[in-house]
């Protein structure tokens, strides 16, 4: 049953920043947790919240750097194309040979790339260089001794830093952690977001919505955001108007969830469940932000999880996901909080409301330097969203936006 309540709420106002700086002061990582370096596909794209020591040596054993013939250099001395030296060929060194072998003056032995190389040999010669001989082998050059070894050690020896704390794990990164004898390292966890898109005309995604509804499009696109933005999706789920419904399911989902957004029911309407379960809690507050769309936000804990209440307009929801929801989750897996932006000069005057600051929906020129907005900035315009490539940030004080002006610009696309 839903309850009507006495609208227009008086609000604090805060800047941007303001209130950015306000979610963030109580966001701390989550506690590091040891995890096996064999998962490491399942590591991507989290923090290591201590150093990794490599236990060996890389290389692990002196080896070829190319297909050739593993030589003591002093034999060589003197050869060229018209007086090769000519040597007996003890055998094969394929890679992932495993013996232990040796080299006597005046032979040698044929040997390929990453080849563990004979005691004795203190070089390789290339392929190219020789007549590729299999019983004996005519060397054409004479080489330096070091040449084409790759020696025990000279990457990482044992004890050495491969990779620092704070380091968000890329592909780059998986050759020296498996290679580096290490078992588990310590990374910060995913953080889990659930979603709670609330409000009486949600219908679920596929239903057909009838006079007076409209699909949840929120929930789906803020569990797709979470997930762009390297977060775990705990839940994507839907409450009515009813405000001991939405607690109730808060409630459960803190169980579940490091962080929960809620979409929608927060602003001064008679039917504001969001507003209405939370208002009175000391943990909790909602505000109006001088920003443009996300004006009226709320934000607090709930058994001790950070709760994000975040308006309902589809615009509105994304822009504040993506300026305040996370950068605090990004807080949680060990990340820098900061919005990545780029700078790009105006293409196309347009308008932006006095005191606000503003996250202009705009599109790139073709080559990216330059940007125009696109379809009408209002928080309920979908059409323009989906067309837009990035949010431009207009600065409060600005309220027309002039052609030849730069202003700093957050891309739509590849936001991990
Ligand atoms: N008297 C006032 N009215 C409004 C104010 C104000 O200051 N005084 N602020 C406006 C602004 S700005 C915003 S933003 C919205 C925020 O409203 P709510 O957070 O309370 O959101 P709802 O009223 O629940 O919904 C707004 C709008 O968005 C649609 N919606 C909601 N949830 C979803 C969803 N999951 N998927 C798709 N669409 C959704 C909803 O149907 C409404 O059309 O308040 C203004 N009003
Ligand atoms: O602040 Mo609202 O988000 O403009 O539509």
């Amino acid at each position: 049953m839903r309850v009507a309540r006495a609208g227009g709420y008086a609000c604090r106002v805060l800047t941007f920043d303001e209130y950015q700086q306000r979610v963030l002061a109580s966001a701390r990582p989550l506690p590091a947790e040891r995890r096996p370096v064999a998962e490491v596909a399942n590591l991507l794209g989290l923090v290591t919240a201590e150093p990794v020591h490599s236990s060996v040596s890389l290389p692990g054993f002196t080896n070829s750097a190319m297909d050739g013939y593993a030589v003591w250099s002093a034999d060589l001395r003197g050869a060229t194309p018209d007086t090769p030296v000519v040597l007996p060929v003890a055998g094969d060194i394929p890679a992932g040979d495993t013996r232990s072998l040796e080299l006597a003056p005046g032979s040698c032995w044929r040997i390929m790339t990453g080849a563990p190389l004979p005691t004795g040999a203190d070089a390789v010669v290339q392929v190219e260089l020789t007549d590729g001989g299999l019983e004996e082998v005519r060397l054409r050059e004479a080489v330096p001794a070091g040449t084409a070894l790759r020696h025990r050690g000279e990457d990482v020896q044992p004890g050495d830093e491969v990779l620092p704390a704070g380091t968000r794990l890329q592909p780059r990164h998986v050759p020296v952690l498996l290679s580096s004898g290490v078992g588990e390292i310590s990374v910060f966890p995913r953080p889990r977001v659930a979603i709670v898109s609330t409000g009486d005309e949600l219908v679920a995604p596929g239903e057909p919505a009838g006079h007076g509804q409209v699909v949840d499009s929120n929930g789906p696109m803020l569990g797709a955001l979470a997930r762009e933005c390297g977060f775990d999706v705990a839940a994507v789920c839907r409450s009515g108007d009813s405000p001991e419904a939405l607690l109730a399911t808060v409630q459960e989902l803190t169980g579940a969830a490091d962080l929960i957004v809620t979409s929608g029911g927060v602003s001064a309407g008679a039917f504001e469940p969001v507003k209405l379960a939370f208002t009175g809690s000391d943990d909790f507050e909602f505000v109006q932000v001088a920003m443009q769309p996300g004006k009226p936000q709320g934000f607090g804990t709930v058994s001790g999880t950070p709760v994000f209440a975040l308006p309902g307009n589809p615009v509105s929801s994304l822009v504040s996901f993506l300026l305040l929801v996370a950068p605090a989750a990004r807080v949680l897996a060990g990340r820098d909080p900061e919005v990545p932006t780029v700078e790009a000069a105006v293409a196309e005057h347009w308008t932006s409301p006095p005191g606000r600051q503003q996250f202009a929906r705009v599109v790139f020129d073709e080559d990216g330097r330059m940007v125009r907005p696109i379809g009408g900035q209002g928080s309920h315009v979908l059409g323009g969203l989906a067309g837009s490539q990035a949010l431009a940030i207009v600065p409060a004080g600005t309220t027309e936006v002039a052609v030849g002006e730069t202003l700093r610009v957050i891309p739509l696309d590849g936001l991990a």
